[in-house]
């Protein structure tokens, strides 16, 4: 609204005067004031009066029309000026009571007020511009429409098509978004062109390239127009050959640069691409865990390879276009103006019409192109998903039904393209119209021009070649603008993602040389950020020594992984503290902390790479000799030589291709190769026979030196060996003594050791019988 009534404040001035302009102004600033009126919350009577006062609308506006119509005279206005001031006083009265109708009783569900706003800058700011531009060519024209304005059935006729525009635009409009999302994006083109400043010196290049290369360009139509005159004046022959030498050769060098500037521009756009991407992909993994909790992985990768590319295609592709065509059109325009400025004129008021309909249809591709990357994206978390979990999907005979899941969200998607397909089409049509509108209007007052002795044949010769390069290269920019929108609209997720400040920063820089191994958990009190109201650890105190192995045991869900996530600076606690050697976990520098305290998680997860790189993996090229040591103490060294290429084999993705029993051998022996001076097994030898769990903790136990070692267990046999044990209870330290002090008490510790030996005791007889 504020921008329709901007342009109408540009013609104004043009055309009237100072009086009128004011008016102009003051209508352009209510119509600024009147967006920030807020309705009241809509209820069903208040929407069935809103729509009723909407539907009297037409009548009033009838009568205040032919009252402006009657007041004109009076006011001694005819012509152009009577039309622009009834049109600015209409639409000002239908901007205030449309206003006051949201404001009083908000608006049918039917009805954005977008589209009310675009309805009522429709009726009363097209048929000003529209008179404005023919008055050039028939200044009649406009004693018709005014006669026009005083028929009913010119008036249903306009209303008709504003319903018509208003039905289309609501059922195009992305704005009503069925998740609520109302679909603002917030990056700017200038944030997207932004990450083209690392490349200015290139870019510079390219411009220079691109001025030298369009100048040439304008060879062609110049020396056409100076040939024209030459001839039909048959003036001296060798200035025309010249000129034609002249031509060639200004030709022939604007290509040789146009494909300098090209090749450079593309080279420099696969370094932006390739920038992109690494940025975004660094800057998801600066993230702390709990985004990781709630972001889907199908999501993320959408955002790190698709969208990415989506946007450096589009944006390398429009902003080529975009350089070129802008350069060209400029230098056109100065060839026009030095021509005939009248002519130029007359193109130049015609652009904005032409300008109204990208700018419109941009809107919608921006939102539209946000959803359909979306829905992309949920898509492929089905499709993700479900390969990562193929064997669960098998086992339960889910492919169909997660293959009807993909295709109900690529449905979603094609439903989205379709409405994107159906918006080009539009904005195509409408923009090829009003181009060959203005195309031929230009000619017929060019025509007229010339009759008139105005200009000469040869200036309107090369001016009607300069003004069709310039309408065509005008009509490149404005198809251009949707796709640009476009870009910014995929844009979107990827700001998104690489403006996202971690909540969590590891920003400490203690690295001290030695380090003792004493952690403390101090009444540490925590729940996970995406269950906040879920207390999981409650006022949790406890102490990891040096040279000990302490157990960590307790029921299902009790919380032991939750201290070890903790412990390993995944979550902050919401109180207490954790304390390695006296000084909070935070403080440490992270890749210190990380290279002192090792983890073998539950699931241990291998990288799709060798043995030998998964036991190496974050340490660089080590000596062959300390993976085997590594190996041997986790009792792997056996089944890796025994594998086809031993420590070269491939473990598969996610490990896949070695059993959970050799991942978790391989993921001890990743830790072991560390030396951590902590070292925390969670469940980490589950999946090993009774003898080889005895050899691997034996291993890990005797070779501990002064190590800190935590043992999480759910068989209690693996906890019997340790120094001590905890006992951890509905997020609480509920006991605390050795295997024997625990047994003695005859607390929970001793009736979770009961359990377990008639679950034994059980499980044996049923193998007996
Ligand atoms: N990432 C998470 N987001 C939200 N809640 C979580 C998350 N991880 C665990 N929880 C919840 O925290 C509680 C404790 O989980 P935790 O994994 O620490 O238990 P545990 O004692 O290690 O269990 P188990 O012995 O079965 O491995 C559980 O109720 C669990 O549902």
């Amino acid at each position: 609204m504020y921008w329709a009534s901007s342009v109408i404040s540009f013609f104004v001035p043009c055309l009237s005067s100072g009086c009128l302009y004011a008016l102009t102004v003051s209508v352009h600033h209510l119509c600024f004031l009147g967006l920030w009126f807020e309705a009241p919350p809509p209820n069903s009577l208040r929407r069935m009066k809103a729509a009723l006062a909407l539907c009297s609308l037409p009548a009033l506006d009838f009568a205040a029309v032919q009252l402006l119509l009657m007041l004109s005279p009076l006011l001694q206005l005819q012509g152009l000026l009577a039309i622009t001031w009834i049109s600015l006083a209409r639409l000002g009265l239908l901007v205030v009571t449309c206003h006051t109708i949201y404001a009083v009783w908000g608006l049918p569900v039917w009805l954005e007020r977008e589209v009310l706003l675009l309805c009522v800058a429709l009726l009363s700011l097209l048929l000003p511009c529209y008179t404005t531009l023919t008055s050039f060519i028939d200044p009649q024209a406009t004693a018709e429409i005014l006669c026009g304005w005083g028929r009913s059935d010119v008036w249903a006729i306009s209303y008709l098509i504003t319903v018509v525009v208003a039905v289309l635009w609501f059922h195009l409009s992305p704005f009503k978004d069925k998740s609520g999302a109302k679909g603002q994006p917030s990056a700017s083109l200038g944030k997207l062109l932004s990450c083209l400043t690392p490349y200015g010196g290139r870019f510079l290049a390219v411009a220079i390239l691109l001025v030298v290369s369009s100048l040439g360009e304008m060879a062609i139509p110049y020396y056409t127009g100076q040939m024209t005159d030459w001839i039909l004046n048959e003036e001296n022959p060798s200035a025309f050959c010249t000129a034609i030498l002249t031509m060639s050769l200004l030709t022939t060098g604007s290509a040789v640069t146009e494909f300098l500037c090209d090749f450079l521009y593309n080279v420099t756009m696969s370094l932006v691409h390739m920038g992109i991407q690494s940025r975004v992909f660094c800057s998801v993994l600066q993230q702390e865990m709990a985004f990781f909790d709630t972001a889907q992985t199908g999501d993320i990768t959408s955002r790190i390879t698709a969208d990415t590319q989506a946007m450096s295609e589009s944006l390398s592709k429009n902003l080529n276009l975009l350089m070129w065509y802008l350069m060209r059109v400029i230098f056109l325009y100065l060839f026009m103006l030095k021509l005939s400025w009248k002519l130029s004129l007359f193109t130049l008021l015609g652009l904005p019409v032409i300008m109204a309909i990208p700018k419109l249809s941009g809107t919608f591709y921006q939102n539209l192109s946000f959803q359909v990357q979306a829905s992309l994206a949920r898509a492929n978390q089905v499709a993700s998903e479900t390969l990562a979990n193929m064997k669960t999907v098998r086992s339960f005979a889910g492919e169909e039904e997660e293959a009807e899941r993909y295709v109900e969200r690529l449905s979603e998607t094609y439903r989205l393209n379709k409405k994107e397909a159906v918006a080009y089409a539009g904005f195509t049509w409408a923009n090829s119209l009003s181009g060959l509108a203005l195309k031929v209007g230009i000619l017929y007052y060019g025509g007229r021009l010339v009759t008139s002795d105005y200009i000469s044949s040869g200036d309107l010769v090369a001016f009607v070649l300069y003004e069709l390069q310039f309408t065509s290269a005008v009509e490149v920019l404005l198809r251009m603008y949707p796709d640009v929108k476009k870009a910014v609209g995929a844009s979107e997720k990827i700001f998104e993602y690489m403006d996202r400040t971690p909540k969590i920063t590891a920003a400490g820089i203690l690295t001290p040389e030695t380090l003792e191994g004493h952690v403390t958990f101090q009444n540490v009190t925590f729940s996970y950020p995406s269950r906040l109201d879920t207390l999981v650890l409650k006022d949790v105190s406890f102490q990891l020594r040096p040279g000990e192995v302490t157990a960590l045991v307790g029921p299902s869900a009790s919380g032991k992984s939750t201290c070890v996530w903790l412990l390993e600076r995944f979550y902050q606690p919401q109180g207490g503290k954790i304390l390695l050697d006296g000084k909070s976990i935070w403080e440490y520098e992270q890749k210190y902390f990380h290279s002192k305290v090792a983890l073998v998680s539950q699931e241990p997860v291998l990288f799709a790479r060798s043995v030998r790189e998964n036991i190496a993996y974050g340490l660089g090229d080590l000596p062959q000799d300390d993976v085997i040591t590594a190996a041997k103490y986790a009792n792997a060294h056996g089944f890796i030589t025994g594998l086809k290429d031993g420590y070269q084999t491939d473990a598969g993705e996610k490990g896949g291709q070695l059993s959970v029993g050799q991942k978790q051998r391989v993921a001890i022996a990743r830790a072991l190769l560390r030396d951590p001076q902590i070292l925390i097994l969670d469940d980490a030898t589950s999946a090993l026979d009774t003898e080889t769990e005895h050899m691997v903790q034996t291993a890990v136990y005797n070779g501990s030196r002064q190590r800190t070692v935590l043992v999480i267990a759910h068989r209690l046999s693996t906890a019997e060996r340790a120094d001590r044990i905890l006992v951890l209870e509905g997020g609480q330290i509920t006991d605390e003594g050795t295997h024997q002090e625990l047994l003695e008490k005859g607390g929970s510790y001793s009736r979770m050791v009961q359990k377990q030996l008639q679950g034994f005791q059980k499980d044996s007889t049923n193998e007996e019988e």
